[in-house]
């Protein structure tokens, strides 16, 4: 079958958006990442992100990727998988951590959270 990629625009159920380019021979890629919601204060930025994809079967790739945010101390690794529907439609369902900087070593329990995340392609 076609090589299926996860190259694209896609956007989630919260409304953020992520370009996923520049896929190279071994499966990694590069892009980024809108996020439309966060738990600061400060002003949201485009933050890069980096990753790397499974060939998978039919393709169903599984990837997993991890966002450096520009605006505050804090990362968010997703991990996944691309599922075709019988229509060719795409998304990608995801489990998130985010993992914000926390003062002490005592803090740390309560420094990642969990989450999942679904994406659809931005027509
Ligand atoms: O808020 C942030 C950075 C932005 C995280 C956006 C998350 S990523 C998983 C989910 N899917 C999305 O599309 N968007 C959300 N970092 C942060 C959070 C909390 C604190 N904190 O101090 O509580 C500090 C930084």
């Amino acid at each position: 079958s076609a090589e299926r990629k996860v190259t694209g625009l896609w956007k989630n159920q919260l409304g953020s958006n992520m370009t996923l380019s520049a896929l190279d021979a071994e499966g990694t890629f590069t892009g980024s990442y809108h996020t439309a919601v966060a738990d600061t204060n400060k002003r949201i930025l485009v933050s890069p992100l980096r990753g790397a994809q499974q060939p998978g079967t039919k393709g169903q790739a599984t990837f997993g990727f991890t966002v450096q945010w520009q605006f505050t101390d804090s990362v968010t690794a997703f991990v996944g998988q691309c599922f075709v529907d019988h229509r060719g439609k795409e998304t990608l369902e995801t489990t998130w951590l985010l993992r914000e900087e926390v003062p002490t070593r005592r803090d740390s329990w309560k420094a990642t959270r969990i989450g999942t995340n679904t994406f659809t392609r931005v027509k």
